[in-house]
């Protein structure tokens, strides 16, 4: 219906070109040093291709598709995703081509509530016979499984949950009860449409005597009509944000009976006399969020910030608007020092981020394998730490997002440029899984409690909250002296807000209250404990990775801008705590003008070195070829309203005033 405009040969494609023939250093190394090696970074290759070339995995640009649609393509690919493409490439969870699986995704999936929460709760609470039962049908997808814990009146204060579980001696079942409408599950992915069980999380009543919250195994959709099953109340929660190929759903039950095995009974049972049994600490209960927050951000964030970086940064690169040099071209955004300080950070907090992450995944690990061996002596710290960081993350990953949006002018608002597509995928991360404020305070919790101890009893990785602060020695912007900084501070921060807790809990104000009229300094507090624990494991890893001098440089110069841009933005609070002085602070912030020139010439390089494919971003402004202008208009003809030249309503409505304004303007034109 359009006809096609195209230039030659782009411009802008020119520009990209030139910018990556100026890169200083080999982009194919950085992308095996973010992969972990040149081997996974052709394995993901190898699964992205698979997924990719796939033909059932193929479907129109999500901007132009509604919700239905959306909804229906994600169900579809899903299932054929779970059931064919994955077994049939033998690709088993646990192997090393999984651990690719979140990159070779199509962009809008679903099931993954099921795949994520509901099998990983069995596996994890689930005893040996219940796991044997359910684990097999559940990979199958012979039954699909939601995570119900939320409530519409409750998310994040667990001890409040209303859904009961009330044990039936007689009968030998549960009875399962939403008392009230605000007990009704509420938010659970997956559930909406597609769960035929959920894992419902509700306190469990025993001859009127509550235990507390408890996973149970309830079918809530009969398996051959899919229709809901008596007593069941379920359905979708309606458009959202974001998220819309998910069927995030309601479920509202009313003595609704489950037998008594789908109590998942690994570390706690109710016997067959009503008696109740506790076989390990109830905290493991909040294991399948420790896992989540743990394993998460990777995908859910971090990825989420290295796409809209790759989408800004290319587009900043060959958007030429205004003139640095008077008389002379128009030049590239990319080139004002203001662009590299909106930017050139977020890339610098994708690798931090990154590679923390990583140390916390090895850290949980071992965390898992001490528990295999009845030995929970850590869950304290990795709580603290894996809360603190998911908050952490998902907070500096939507802002950094939202930057690259700005960044981009009128066409980041756009959903062609698909980043109000990320925008809105990661906003929730900043509250599923844990709201970030309550998990700030856990790591808080935890923290003051540690205040008051010797360092010889706490963990190696906690003790210098309580040893003497470290002296600078040099420049403040030397990676050592980086950790020195963000450990002094966190030190002091939580020293400062235990010794306020103490204070006015020696004046006899209650608990409750002392821990609310401190809470603005907790919070504080747990984000400087985890921005020491991010750059410290920056640094490690940096200063440990194997790789050529010019990428060693690359990654140590975006260490040290990402320890800096946190200075630059908080020098208040370093200069408060008398960590920094202002010689200092502008030291740093001179110093980070200076890397930003010095990594301006590599920054497309270093978003090229991410390595996603086009078809993942679904950017017109982040595709390799640089070729935004012809990318927008082709996207906008795709537009569902511009599919007939006129649109029969818009017609309909404006045709009275239109034939009046014709009336007018030949009348004049007669007139004259
Ligand atoms: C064939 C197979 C193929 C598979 C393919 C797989 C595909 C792979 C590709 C896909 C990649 C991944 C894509 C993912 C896509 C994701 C899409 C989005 C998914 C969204 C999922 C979201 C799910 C949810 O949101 S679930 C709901 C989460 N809810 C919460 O997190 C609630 C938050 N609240 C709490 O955690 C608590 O209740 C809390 C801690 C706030 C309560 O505070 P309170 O003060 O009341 O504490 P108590 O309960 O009294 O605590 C007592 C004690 O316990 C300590 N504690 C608390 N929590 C924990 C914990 N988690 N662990 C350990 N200890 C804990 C607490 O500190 C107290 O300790 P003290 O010593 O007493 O101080
Ligand atoms: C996209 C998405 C997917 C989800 N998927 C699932 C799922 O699969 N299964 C599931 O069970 N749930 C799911 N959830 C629900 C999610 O886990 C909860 O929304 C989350 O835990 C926050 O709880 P809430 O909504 O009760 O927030 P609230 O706790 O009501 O938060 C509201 C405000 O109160 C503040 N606040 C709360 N408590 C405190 C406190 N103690 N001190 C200071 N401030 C406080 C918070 O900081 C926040 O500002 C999902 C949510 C979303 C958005």
């Amino acid at each position: 219906m359009f006809s096609t405009v195209k230039d030659d040969m782009s411009i802008e494609s020119t520009l990209i070109s030139k910018e990556r023939k100026n890169a200083k250093f080999p982009v194919e190394e950085l992308t095996n040093v973010w992969d972990g090696g040149k081997e996974e970074t052709e394995l993901r290759r190898k699964i992205v291709k698979l997924f990719e070339d796939d033909p059932v995995l193929k479907s129109p640009p999500i901007c132009t598709m509604t919700r239905e649609e959306r909804f229906t393509k994600a169900t579809r690919k899903s299932a054929y995703i779970y059931r064919n493409l994955i077994p049939n490439n033998g690709l088993h969870p646990g192997s090393r081509e999984f651990e690719h699986f979140s990159r070779a995704m199509p962009i809008e999936n679903n099931l993954l509530v099921h795949m994520i929460a509901f099998i990983p709760c069995i596996k994890s609470f689930g005893s040996q016979e219940q796991v044997a039962k359910w684990l097999p049908l559940a990979l199958n997808l012979n039954i699909i499984g939601a995570y119900a814990q939320t409530e519409l009146g409750h998310g994040s204060f667990l001890r409040g949950i209303e859904t009961e579980a009330t044990f039936d001696k007689k009968t030998q079942e549960f009875v399962i009860n939403c008392p009230k409408v605000s007990s009704m599950k509420w938010w659970p992915g997956d559930m909406g449409l597609n769960a035929n069980h959920a894992l419902v999380m509700a306190n469990l009543i025993i001859d009127g005597k509550e235990y507390g919250m408890h996973a149970f195994i309830v079918q809530i959709r009969d398996l051959s009509t899919h229709m809901p099953l008596p007593g069941v109340t379920v359905g979708d929660i309606g458009s959202k944000m974001g998220f819309e190929a998910i069927d995030n759903g309601f479920l509202y039950m009313k003595n609704v009976r489950i037998p008594r095995e789908n109590l998942l009974n690994k570390n706690s049972e109710v016997k067959p006399d009503g008696t109740y049994v506790k076989k390990a600490s109830d905290r493991l209960m909040y294991g399948s969020m420790v896992n989540l927050r743990v394993n998460l951000p990777k995908s859910q964030a971090i990825d989420v910030l290295a796409k809209a970086c790759t989408i800004a940064i290319r587009y900043s690169a060959v958007r030429r608007q205004g003139l640095l040099n008077p008389g002379g071209a128009e030049v590239a955004v990319l080139d004002y020092t203001l662009q590299q300080h909106k930017l050139i950070p977020q890339l610098a907090t994708v690798y931090a981020t990154k590679f923390a992450g990583e140390g916390i995944i090895k850290k949980h690990q071992a965390f898992l394998q001490n528990m295999a061996k009845g030995n929970i002596s850590d869950l304290a710290e990795i709580h603290a730490l894996s809360a603190s960081f998911k908050a952490s993350v998902s907070e500096q990953c939507t802002e950094g997002v939202e930057v690259c949006r700005r960044a981009c002018g009128g066409h980041g608002y756009s959903q062609a440029s698909g980043l109000p597509f990320l925008l809105c995928k990661i906003t929730p991360s900043c509250t599923y899984e844990g709201e970030n404020t309550v998990l700030y305070l856990q790591t808080a919790r935890y923290l003051v409690k540690c205040a008051s101890k010797q360092a010889a009893d706490l963990p190696e990785s906690i003790a210098f909250l309580v040893q003497p602060i470290q002296d600078m020695k040099g420049s403040i912007t030397s990676l050592d002296n980086l950790i020195i900084c963000f450990k002094n501070s966190a030190a002091l921060c939580v020293q400062g807000v235990s010794k306020k807790v103490n204070e006015m809990s020696n004046k006899g104000l209650a608990m409750h209250e002392v821990w609310n009229k401190s809470s603005v300094q907790l919070v504080k507090s747990a984000k400087m404990y985890v921005m020491q624990y991010i750059i410290g494991a920056f640094v490690s890893f940096v200063t440990e990775v194997k790789c050529s001098e010019p990428i060693k440089e690359i990654l140590q110069d975006l260490c040290c801008l990402y320890g800096l841009h946190y200075i630059n933005t908080h020098s208040g609070e370093f200069l408060k705590l008398g960590v920094l002085s202002a010689h200092h602070c502008t030291l740093a912030e001179e110093t980070e003008i200076q890397l930003l020139e010095k990594l301006r010439p590599n920054a497309v390089g270093i978003v090229d070195a991410f390595d996603f494919t086009d078809s993942s971003m679904e950017s017109c402004l982040g595709a390799y070829d640089g070729n935004v202008y012809e990318r927008l208009f082709d996207m906008a003809k795709l537009s569902p309203l511009n599919k007939e030249k006129v649109h029969q309503e818009s017609y309909r409505h404006l045709r009275p005033f239109l034939l009046e304004g014709r009336d007018i303007l030949e009348g004049v034109k007669s007139k004259n």
